[in-house]
């Protein structure tokens, strides 16, 4: 999903949804619709649209585009102004994003009105049942200072700490599992979570879409705010939340990839296992993704239940082989719709990907030999000049 998309396609939706031209007597005349004001109304509280069900839009965009809404609109019922915006943010949407879009909203429809959850209180945002109450307070506080405190960093941009009660983690696996046991009974064909796990489940399917974006805006953003903001980090709007499951007839170990998203938290949520490790191979853009790593790039980590660990979702990791018992994990991939675009229209190095940073070394060294050369040369040149006009006169 992205919220504007490319240049082309922005360009004809937006004057779309500003301005329309009329034909009439040979001439034509543009007349403004008045569907979004150009200036945002920065003392409009906008509401808050964290239950929205949108298969694109994050909350976020709401609250935002709200702030540009028509005077008339501004004061309208919450249902009216997601209908209005709704339509407005669908023309950016292509008709197979928004075909797909359609059927995965009806498949999640079709789950959630027939599956009876086991633990209806993990559907709700509940932080002092959730989060162990370190992090709870570092959150409150919300400054670097307060986060660092309960964060390790145990290597650049990775970031470790304490995050779930362990009874909240059993309840979730729990859920988990009965949700698989009814998937199983009912014959239901849901979707894994991501080309590479074959088992786990998505959470945003079976009803966690609500809690888990709760989950994103409260306890995620503020820490990406801080320790992720050039790489997207600052403006997250849309996540997909699923569960990961490996052992015994289930996955056993996961690649080298990078995720879907510019920030990732992943959670061990359980229960007991050896092996699993994640590694870790240093963070690389699109066109670069399959380089070799660098010896400092190089960083592996034991993961135990309650535990996060949250990276961008573009430094390369994996998870070696669970050797014995059941690893379960929380994964959480967030997205930035609007630091995709921006990275839409960068060209040249790009200034986080390590293969980058060494391509511009390289002809950094290259420019200054070539200097150097060239520099040594000049002397050369001055000091036969200087010989040889000695020698003549
Ligand atoms: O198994 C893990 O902990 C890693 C999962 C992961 O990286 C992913 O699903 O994207
Ligand atoms: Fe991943």
């Amino acid at each position: 999903m992205s919220f504007l998309r490319s240049s082309s396609d922005r360009r004809k939706s937006a004057s779309k949804a500003t301005r329309s031209t009329v034909r009439g007597g040979g001439k034509s005349k543009i007349v403004v619709n008045q569907r979004l004001q150009l200036n945002p109304d920065n003392n409009h509280q906008p509401e808050s649209y964290e239950d929205l069900k949108s298969n694109h839009f994050g909350p976020w965009i709401f609250r935002e585009l709200e702030k540009h809404l028509p005077s008339n609109m501004l004061n309208a019922s919450r249902d009216k102004k997601v209908k209005y915006m709704s339509g407005i943010l669908d023309e950016y949407l292509s008709p197979a994003e928004r075909f797909r879009g359609q059927k995965q909203k009806e498949f999640r429809q079709k789950i959630i009105s027939n599956y009876p959850p086991l633990h209806k209180e993990l559907y709700t945002m509940h932080p002092t049942t959730f989060f162990v109450p370190e992090f709870l307070r570092a959150i409150n506080d919300n400054t670097e200072d307060s986060f660092r405190r309960i964060m390790s960093e145990p290597a650049p941009g990775i970031f470790a700490f304490e995050m779930l009660q362990p009874r909240f983690c059993e309840l979730l696996i729990s859920e988990f599992d009965n949700f698989e046991r009814w998937v199983h009974d009912q014959k239901v064909r849901v979707m894994r979570p991501n080309t590479m796990n074959h088992y786990g489940a998505v959470l945003d399917d079976f009803g966690f879409q609500t809690m888990l974006a709760k989950l994103m805006e409260d306890f995620i953003c503020p820490l990406s705010k801080v320790f992720y903001a050039e790489t997207g980090g600052a403006n997250l709007d849309s996540h997909h939340g699923f569960i990961v499951e490996y052992g015994n007839n289930r996955d056993v170990d996961l690649g080298l990839h990078v995720d879907d998203s510019e920030v990732t938290l992943n959670v061990c949520l359980g229960t007991k296992f050896s092996g699993g490790d994640l590694f870790f191979r240093g963070m690389r853009c699109e066109k670069h993704v399959n380089t070799e790593s660098r010896s400092e790039e190089i960083f592996d980590y034991s993961h135990f239940p309650g535990q996060a660990v949250l990276h961008h979702g573009r430094h390369r990791h994996g998870a070696r082989a669970t050797i014995s018992g059941h690893r379960v994990n929380l994964l959480l991939w967030c997205r930035s719709s609007v630091y995709r675009e921006i990275r839409k229209y960068q060209k040249g190095f790009c200034s986080w990907c390590g293969e980058c940073k060494r391509e511009k070394e390289e002809r950094m060294h290259t420019l200054i030999d070539n200097t150097k050369l060239v520099s040594h040369y000049v002397i050369f040149i001055l000091h036969a000049h200087a010989l040889l006009s000695r020698k003549m006169t």
